[in-house]
């Protein structure tokens, strides 16, 4: 069965390659990640991921490519019940990084694969707790641009992980895609990672 990643994401191919996945990227256009009101954020990151398979599924179609199994996940930062997606500008992005500042946050990933009628999910939750620092380090780090297309406004697998007091949960969940979660699914559908050579 081929697999489809339904992202924009380098992070989410980079984590698939890690694993030696093969996989084709199909880029889909944007959905609307507007929470709903109330929504509880884990809710939200599920239905993300799989609006993005959806959407996923539909590339797909139009592009005539074979069936197969069509990832799409999000991720989330969730600080106190709040969800925090990418900042607007840097001024978001600073005020984000404030809120986290010397605080704990949890970040939320979550995949669905499609296929046909089937869509099967599975997510992390990971605690992350920041050191705390000064604004006008908080400010170098904005100017930097790292964080700028990422949940919370940082990355953890960049600069960004000298913000990072303690971790527990998923590392790649952080990163973009939960591998603990998402090998478990490659098992139960059938999907190959490890593939260490191209006739493999
Ligand atoms: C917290 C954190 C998030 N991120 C990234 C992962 C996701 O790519 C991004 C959250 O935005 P998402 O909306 O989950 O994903 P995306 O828009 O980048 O890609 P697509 O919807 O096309 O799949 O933030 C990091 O790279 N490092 C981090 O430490």
């Amino acid at each position: 069965m081929i697999l489809y990643l339904a992202s924009g994401s380098p992070r989410r191919a980079e984590l698939l390659q890690q694993i030696a996945a093969p996989f084709s990227v199909l880029k889909p256009p944007g959905i609307d990640e507007t929470p709903l009101l109330a929504e509880p954020p884990l809710d939200y990151v599920l239905r993300m991921a799989k609006q993005k398979a959806l959407a996923g599924e539909r590339q797909r179609q139009r592009d005539g490519s074979p069936t197969g199994w069509v990832l799409g996940a999000d991720t989330s930062v969730v600080l106190e019940g709040s969800i925090l997606g990418k900042p607007r500008d840097p001024a978001h992005s600073l005020s984000m990084l404030k809120s986290l500042n010397g605080r704990t946050h949890q970040v939320i990933s979550a995949v669905a694969l499609l296929s046909g009628g089937q869509v099967r999910q599975a997510h992390s939750i990971t605690t992350v707790t920041f050191r705390f620092m000064e604004d006008a380090r908080l400010a170098a780090y904005v100017a930097t641009g790292e964080g700028a297309d990422k949940a919370g406004g940082y990355g953890i697998q960049g600069l960004g992980g000298a913000m990072v007091a303690s971790l527990s949960g998923s590392y790649s969940g952080v990163v973009g895609l939960p591998l603990e979660a998402l090998v478990s699914l490659m098992d139960e559908t059938g999907l190959e990672y490890w593939q260490t050579n191209e006739d493999g």
